[in-house]
């Protein structure tokens, strides 16, 4: 193996070790500081560093319902200036440690007009529009520790785990709010202009974010199954005679809004988990571990 790549696997390595050393969790379920059986915060500033008004900036390792999970709290954007190395450079740090499932939030605007704030959308697919351009995290010498060279994308959001959600939302008695949809990553820091709002509609996108795509990718690389959903906080402008402009309080409100209902939807997705019998991917035999990146402004669930 190439000398350079052996550092930055090794880099990984050295992430996941510090955290074991740390922690007597062993990654399988968790999330939203609830029920947490022993629980072991980890300051995440000393992992991860988040500064967005809103994320927590930790990450936070315990059980639920049975299950070990480590669930970040916050995440690094590209829009705060970080790699795309760095942005996800926490997923295989968390297959290291032996996770298997990734579930990812965010919060988006909706292009799609049954799309309303405070409704959920549970990722169908992406359009990882910085990676079209080529900015993406599997750039660069591959890492076949970790995938191939040229991963598939088809599939990264797993169908399995997209049918259980909904029969969940349906027994919540959230049906009505949730739909499945395609999200896009565009860039940032700013919302869209009017005029990229019409386009990325025009283009089949249901919901625009500012994340979770290259976290996804990466996950998908290296064989992690995926589940995601956004949470709208917003509809985007697209219209030169609507007055209203998105902002990011706004969008932490509509978080704090629905984080009741998305705590319940994700534990009851976590504590259905089963790889045996309800993927529909190729995922890791053993453990049924599963590492929870909740970033819908996750202070208000802890
Ligand atoms: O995608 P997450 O991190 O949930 O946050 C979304 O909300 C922020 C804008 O309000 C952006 O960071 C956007 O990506
Ligand atoms: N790009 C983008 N990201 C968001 N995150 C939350 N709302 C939005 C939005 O309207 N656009």
């Amino acid at each position: 193996m190439h000398q350079n790549n052996q550092n930055i696997q090794d880099e990984y390595q050295k992430a996941a070790d510090w955290l074991l050393a740390h922690t007597k969790h062993r990654p399988s379920m968790n999330t939203f500081g609830l029920r947490w059986k022993t629980p072991a915060r980890l300051r995440a500033d000393t992992f991860v560093l988040s500064p967005v008004q809103g994320h927590a900036g930790r990450l936070v390792f315990g059980e639920l319902r049975g299950k070990t999970c480590v669930c970040m709290q916050g995440r690094f954007h590209m829009y705060e200036g970080h790699s795309l190395c760095k942005t996800t450079f926490p997923v295989r740090v968390f297959k290291l440690l032996g996770v298997d499932t990734l579930i990812v939030t965010n919060a988006a605007g909706s292009l799609d007009d049954s799309l309303r704030p405070g409704d959920i959308m549970i990722l169908k697919d992406h359009i990882n529009f910085p990676g079209l351009c080529g900015l993406n995290p599997l750039c660069g010498p591959n890492l076949d520790r970790f995938g191939p060279r040229f991963p598939a994308m088809s599939g990264c959001y797993d169908a399995g785990l997209r049918r259980i959600a909904m029969e969940i939302g349906k027994q919540l008695g959230v049906a009505e709010v949730m739909t499945e949809g395609v999200y896009a990553m565009v860039g940032g820091p700013n919302f869209e202009s009017i005029a990229e709002a019409r386009l990325l509609h025009r283009l089949g996108v249901d919901a625009v974010g500012m994340s979770t795509a290259p976290e996804v990718v990466v996950a998908t690389h290296c064989g992690l199954r995926v589940f995601g959903l956004s949470l709208i906080t917003n509809k985007v402008v697209k219209s030169y005679d609507d007055p209203e402009a998105v902002d990011h309080e706004a969008v932490l409100a509509v978080g704090r809004r629905r984080a009741q209902t998305l705590q319940s939807l994700v534990m009851e997705l976590v504590s259905r988990l089963d790889i045996n019998n309800n993927t529909e991917s190729a995922v890791g035999e053993k453990c049924p571990s599963v590492i929870l990146n909740l970033i819908v402004k996750s202070r208000t669930f802890m």
